[in-house]
């Protein structure tokens, strides 16, 4: 099965409401579709998200990454040597984690697909059913606790509540959601990066102090203070996660190395694709490090990538926040996995299983 021809196209698809953190508001997804074709027929599906604010991914960068420096040195390559076509994805140019992810993503769709096995399995298989937590956009007061409310009575059992806006407001956010649901759903924290060090350990000792008990606190500080995620980790119950602040292999090893957090979310958008995400899996097993897997404002397409990783890695990789399909006001994929609120679940269809994606915009390649 060699590779002929790598496509781009732009898919829109508006969220049901607003997902709101403290860095961006954002009303719909718009990512980029990578569609890898084949001798055989076959087509393998990626998709990079442009989340310039954190990975630094745009939708003019991504398509230049692909079209100009990653798919020139694919198109001829067979889908069986999966580590040469990783190898040469990784090393086409620096830094660039969403464009590769999608390419990435979409070879291994093929690579499972040309062995006639789901993908899980081919990373090492697992149990094909899991449940993700929902994210409750940071807001007023009142509207968080009636999202949180209504999460619940969707059958959610976790909840990832955005905060990071103003330390003061925040805390009451956290208690009257708390107070909401207690019992009924176990409680996230994400602040992307909305706190001081400071900050964070006085929210947190407040929230303990009142009798609030909070699954994990993601990212409290900027992603390169390092030393301000230890500050807080070094000083709070709650379990520290760094997000924005590891995105390979390398950063992980140190901030486990420097004991700078307790868990680690690994997105395929910030580690350019399945392999890394693999290897910080293994890295973090290796330390008895836990993970989640996370993802980005992303549909059915390269979070069904992420399902089947999770599910490879559920030894280690032991909270989901696979949330993006079920923000999205409707599934554009064919067939992959099946998305159904809080459960998903992968069936036994080859690769990513998706037959096909409706809606797409064809894109130009770059310097047409
Ligand atoms: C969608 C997911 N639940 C989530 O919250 N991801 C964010 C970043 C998403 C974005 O801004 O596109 C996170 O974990 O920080
Ligand atoms: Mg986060």
């Amino acid at each position: 099965m060699k590779i002929t021809d790598i496509q781009l196209a732009m898919l829109r698809v508006p969220l049901k409401t607003p997902f709101k953190t403290a860095l961006r508001s954002v009303a719909a997804v718009e990512d980029i579709i990578v569609t890898v074709h084949t001798d055989t027929g076959h087509v393998g599906y990626g998709e990079a998200a442009a989340t310039a604010v954190i990975t630094g991914d745009t939708h003019g960068s991504i398509a230049e990454a692909i079209g100009r420096y990653i798919a020139p040195r694919l198109i001829g390559q067979d889908i069986a040597n999966l580590n040469r076509n990783v190898h040469l994805i990784q090393t086409a140019l620096e830094r660039n984690t969403s464009a590769k992810a999608a390419v990435e993503i979409a070879i291994y769709d093929l690579w499972a697909q040309l062995y006639d096995t789901p993908l899980y399995r081919m990373l090492g298989g697992g149990d094909p059913v899991i449940a993700t937590d929902i994210t409750i956009s940071v807001d007023y007061i009142d509207k968080m606790v009636a999202d949180s409310v209504a999460a619940v009575e969707r059958g959610f059992e976790s909840l990832k509540i955005k905060v990071g806006k103003d330390i003061g407001v925040d805390i009451e956010r956290v208690k009257a959601i708390h107070a909401a649901v207690e019992g009924r759903a176990l409680l996230r924290l994400d602040a992307n990066q909305g706190w001081t060090a400071k900050q964070a350990v006085h929210a947190m000792h407040q929230l303990e102090d009142a009798g609030v008990h909070l699954e994990l606190l993601e990212q409290p500080v900027r992603a390169r203070d390092i030393d301000g995620l230890k500050y807080v980790a070094d000083r709070v119950h709650t379990p520290v996660m760094a997000d924005e602040s590891v995105f390979g292999p390398a950063e992980v090893v140190d901030l486990i190395q420097r004991r700078a957090a307790d868990i680690i979310n690994i997105k395929l958008m910030k580690t350019g694709g399945i392999s890394n995400a693999i290897r910080i899996a293994d890295i973090a097993a290796l330390y008895e490090v836990p993970c989640m897997i996370g993802c980005m404002i992303e549909t059915s397409i390269s979070v069904a990538a992420a399902v089947h990783v999770a599910v490879a890695k559920s030894h280690i990789v032991t909270k989901v926040d696979l949330d993006g399909p079920s923000l999205c006001t409707f599934n554009p994929v064919d067939g992959g996995v099946r998305f159904d609120e809080s459960e998903i679940s992968i069936t036994d269809a080859p690769g990513l299983g998706i037959r096909g994606v409706r809606g797409l915009e064809p894109m130009p390649a770059p310097g047409e």
